[in-house]
């Protein structure tokens, strides 16, 4: 048996959209058998079996299903059309879906992993990466999930012929299910190194509330309501703030002053707070002051999850904004999490 497990993330703490993501410990875990035998019935050559969340509407066939479908794409990039006969998946998910926890950057991650395995490919995280980059595009989920920890990630300036290909349509990418019927044609294979991350310490003394509302936002949704472009007083505070929150959040003991103000932003927060009832509220109200404990808060990812950094008093902060977003009618959970340093990890029983 292969287990895959790949943790979610918070994408874009404080000023950083696209860039800035955090590792965190909740796994998405795959169990993997490949069951020699002559055929298999199974579409693909490849059975799915589910729980978790999401096990009401996530699809079971190989086809259609994110993770299967990733690994497909890996799989016929190297000239394999299906599974290897027969390959049973079981996926463990605990990761809320359209949450803003990184669910569609675990199971991309997951999938590229899941093909290189069963594939015995023996590609590179560096490579995987790649892969990942072709179908989920910005950066900050996938190499937060892959690598582990608190990371900084960026995208490389491309050739103009790797550029296209890097841009290629989704569909292109990951055909529509075709009802388990192979068209022959190879996928675009992703060009060498279209992204790259880099790690920065955290202070062990900082955990994350993450506060959990019950309903999801679509990170493809919530992209669209972002601007094509911004002033450049409101580019130049979110540089500002940026260039300080990797040292802010790896200082120990945390300046819990200098990490709020470094987790400002005014790139993504402000245009989706039509996303979120009570987002400004709660971002602008609950505060080092007020809340003693609390170090930084912000959106996780494209939300609606909002992320609450603190060093104590974490069932206090939690419930504070629990009852703020109670106010506007939405019902919420909230979980204590920590940085997941390993990020992927793989192993063989
Ligand atoms: N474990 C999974 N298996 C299959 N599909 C998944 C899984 N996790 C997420 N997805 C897909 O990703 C979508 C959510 O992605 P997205 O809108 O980016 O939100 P999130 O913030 O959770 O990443 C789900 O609706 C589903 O289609
Ligand atoms: N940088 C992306 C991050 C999306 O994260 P998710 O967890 O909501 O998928 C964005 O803000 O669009």
């Amino acid at each position: 048996m292969i287990t895959i497990k790949v943790p979610c993330s918070s994408a874009n703490i404080g000023p950083g959209f696209d860039v800035i993501g955090l590792a965190l410990s909740i796994w998405l875990e795959l169990r993997v058998e490949v069951v020699k035998s002559e055929s298999s019935e199974a579409p693909l050559n490849c059975v799915i079996t589910y729980e978790g969340e999401g096990a009401d509407e996530v699809p079971l066939s190989a086809d259609s299903n994110l993770i299967t479908r990733t690994a497909l794409y890996v799989l016929r990039c190297h000239g394999q059309r299906a599974f290897p006969i027969e390959t049973r998946v079981h996926i463990i998910n605990p990761i809320p879906l359209g949450r803003g926890l990184g669910s569609s950057g675990a199971a991309v991650v997951a999938g590229v992993v899941l093909g290189n395995e069963v594939g015995k490919l023996g590609l590179s995280k560096a490579r995987m990466l790649d892969y990942c980059l072709m179908i989920e595009r910005h950066p900050d989920n996938v190499a937060a999930a892959l690598y582990g920890g608190f990371v900084g990630t960026y995208l490389n300036d491309l050739s103009p012929e790797d550029t296209s290909r890097k841009e290629i349509p989704l569909s292109e990418v990951l055909p529509a299910p075709a009802g388990g019927v192979d068209t022959g044609e190879a996928p675009p294979e992703p060009p060498h190194d279209i992204g790259h991350y880099m790690k920065f310490p955290w202070a062990p003394e900082i955990k994350a509330i993450a506060i959990i509302p019950q309903f999801e936002v679509s990170t493809a949704k919530a992209r669209e309501v972002l601007p094509t472009s911004y002033s450049r007083a409101d580019l130049v505070f979110n540089l500002q703030r940026i260039a300080l929150l990797p040292s802010a959040l790896g200082r120990s003991p945390p300046d819990a002053e200098q990490i709020y103000l470094a987790m400002q932003d005014k790139v993504h927060q402000p245009y989706r707070k039509g996303l979120i009832p009570g987002l400004p509220e709660i971002l602008h109200s609950v505060t080092p002051k007020s809340h003693p404990g609390l170090c930084g808060i912000c959106l996780s990812g494209a939300g609606p999850t909002i992320l609450a950094l603190a060093t104590d008093n974490f069932e206090g902060i939690a419930n504070v904004i629990l009852a703020m977003f109670a106010k506007t009618g939405i019902k919420c959970i909230w979980k204590l999490l920590e940085p997941a340093e390993e990020g992927t990890t793989v192993t063989y029983s």
